[in-house]
Parts: C-alpha cells; structure tokens; sequence
C-alpha cells in the first residue's frame, strides 16, 4: 500500500513544468505585424488591412499548445513622421510594450532595412532576447541576397535568432513557434486553456469594423477615423445560444470623409456592416445585429482630451 501511493507521488512529480510568457510583435507600420500574430494564435484577434497603422491598441492574442502558453502583443506600428496626440500616444505604446516582455519579435520584411526599421529598433535596450523575424520572405524576388542581408542585421543588433519567413505559410509559423518556446520561463499559465484574447467582445466588435472601413474605402480615408461603441447589449436568442445587438458609429474628421463612407446610395455603409456582422458571429459565436452611424468631428486626433475619451491613453 504504502510502496502504491509512493508511485502515486512520483508519476505527479513527473508531470512537465507549465511555460508562460509574454512576446512582444514589434516593427513599422505593414510589416504585417497583424497577420503575424493571428496566424500564431490561429484565430483572428488582430485587424489587418493594407493600409498603414490599422492596429493602435495592444492586443493581446494567447495561445496554448503542449505545455506552452505563448502571451502575445501586437503593437502599433512607430510612427516617425507625424507628431499628432494620436502619433505620440501609439508611440508611448510601443515603447512600453517592449520593456517587460520575455521575448521580443522583431518583424521586418525580408531584404529591407529602413530607417523607420532603425528607429523602432533604436529602441531596443539588448536585455531581452529579440528575435528578427524576417517576413514576407515569399515576396522577395533575389534569394541570393538573404544571407547578406542576415550578415548586415546582424552586425546592427544582437539577434537572439534569426527567421526568415512568411507569415501567410503555416510551416513558418509552426517553426517561429518552436522558436519563442525555448525563451518563455517555467511558470504556471496565466489564462485558460481556450482563452484567445483579454479583450473584451465590445473592444473587438468596434475592431472589426474599423478593419471593414479601412479595407472597404481603400486609400482615400485618412486612418484617423475611428469607431465608437454606443451600444452592447446581450439577450437570450431565438435560434441561435447568444444575440447581440450592438450599435456603432464610425468617427470621421470631414463632410466628405462622412460621403466617402456611406457610399452611394448608402452601399459601402451597407457592405462594412454586413462583412463585420459575418466576422462577429464568428467570432462571438451569436447571432449579432450590427447598427451602424457616420459622424463628423474635425480635429479629433489632435485632440488629447478626446482621444483618452475615445479609449486612446
Ligand atoms: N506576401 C505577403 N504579404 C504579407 C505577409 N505578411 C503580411 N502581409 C501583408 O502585408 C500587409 C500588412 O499587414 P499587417 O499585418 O496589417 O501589418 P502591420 O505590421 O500589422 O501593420 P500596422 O497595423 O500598420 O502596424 C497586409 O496586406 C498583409 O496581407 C507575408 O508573409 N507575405
């Protein structure tokens, strides 16, 4: 009996340490910071859009594989040129997300160095292991030119590791995965198993259609548009476990922003809210129906106050 409960203890023992850590997505504006994490956490928690600056909040995307929970941050991108009180504020977010992290992912894209590249890693203290992740590796035409222009970042930072990579091919995620494992400390998980993201459903309905405004007016708005939540509400639904009815306006800087968003005869208006209508049930597993208002407010990413209204620090 004795000898039994003896094993008993041992097997418990055994059991493999849980790791956890936080790994910052650092880098310029579309780099593809964005698709970098979604693609590790598998699940899209990041908006993604080829305009620059999409993402000015940190996110963060969990992920929990084998023993590992990786605690991602994806940060906006450093903007160098524009001094505004929206610039400042995602400036003071990258910085503060990259000094009490455990790993630090540096995305650039594969063959380019920049100096907007340079300025972010400027900020690099050397403390914490960075990785340089070299992506979009598909779109580089010279191959040749790779290990020349790994020998030349190297020489300007002390990577931790090096991987070239596309964030659009699974195998390479699966690879980089491997990779951040070995950096991440032994220590117990800080979320569940299935959590994906600590932000709230309310943070991600107001995310995704700004992801459908900037993707659906291309060029032409100026990404200081923002979307407001006035609305969130859950009831039991009819059909479906959940419903959520939520009502939203898109903040816009001019007249002619307010024109450009609508559309013609309200189309576009009608094509964002429908597309983030479909990537909200996803998502949120409801059935959700989504109002959405245009209003013009000139001035308002200059504006401090306004902007720590609008949830911006
Ligand atoms: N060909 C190719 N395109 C990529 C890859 N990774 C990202 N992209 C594209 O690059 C663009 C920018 O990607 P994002 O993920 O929004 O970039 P970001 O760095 O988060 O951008 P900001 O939010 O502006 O900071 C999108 O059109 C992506 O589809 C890649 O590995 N290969």
């Amino acid at each position: 009996m004795d000898e039994l409960s003896g094993s008993d203890e041992q097997a418990a023992g055994d059991e493999p340490a849980q790791r956890c850590g936080l790994i910052a997505i650092v880098g310029r504006p579309n780099v593809g910071k964005s698709t970098l994490m979604n693609a590790l956490v598998g699940q899209k928690v990041s908006i993604t859009s080829r305009k620059a600056q999409t993402t000015r909040h940190r996110i963060t995307g969990i992920l929990t594989e084998g023993d590992t929970q990786f605690v991602f941050v994806d940060t906006p991108g450093f903007q160098t040129k524009n001094q505004s009180a929206l610039n400042k504020s995602l400036n003071k977010a990258v910085t503060g997300s990259i000094t009490d992290v455990d790993l630090i992912l540096f995305v650039v894209e594969a063959g380019n160095f920049s100096l907007k590249d340079a300025q972010v890693l400027s900020l690099f203290e050397g403390r914490i292991p960075a990785i340089l992740v070299a992506n979009k590796l598909d779109t580089m035409h010279r191959r040749s030119e790779l290990a020349p222009w790994l020998k030349n970042m190297s020489e300007r930072h002390q990577f931790a590791e090096y991987v070239p990579m596309s964030a659009k091919n699974p195998k390479d995620i699966a690879r980089l995965l491997n990779v951040c494992k070995g950096y991440l400390p032994e220590q117990e998980w800080w979320y569940d198993q299935d959590e994906l993201t600590d932000k709230s459903e309310r943070f991600m309905a107001a995310e995704m259609v700004r992801e459908k405004l900037f993707r659906l007016t291309g060029d032409e708005l100026p990404y200081t548009s923002t979307v407001l939540i006035d609305k969130f509400t859950e009831e039991p639904g009819k059909t479906a476990n959940r419903m959520i009815r939520i009502a939203a306006t898109i903040v816009v800087e001019r007249e002619g922003h307010k024109a450009m968003v609508i559309g013609e005869n309200g189309d576009r208006l009608k094509r964002i809210g429908t597309e983030a209508r479909v990537e909200l049930e996803k998502l949120m597993d409801a059935k959700v129906f989504l109002e959405l208002w245009v209003k013009v407010r000139s001035g308002w990413s200059d504006d401090a106050t306004r902007l720590r209204a609008y949830g911006y620090e």
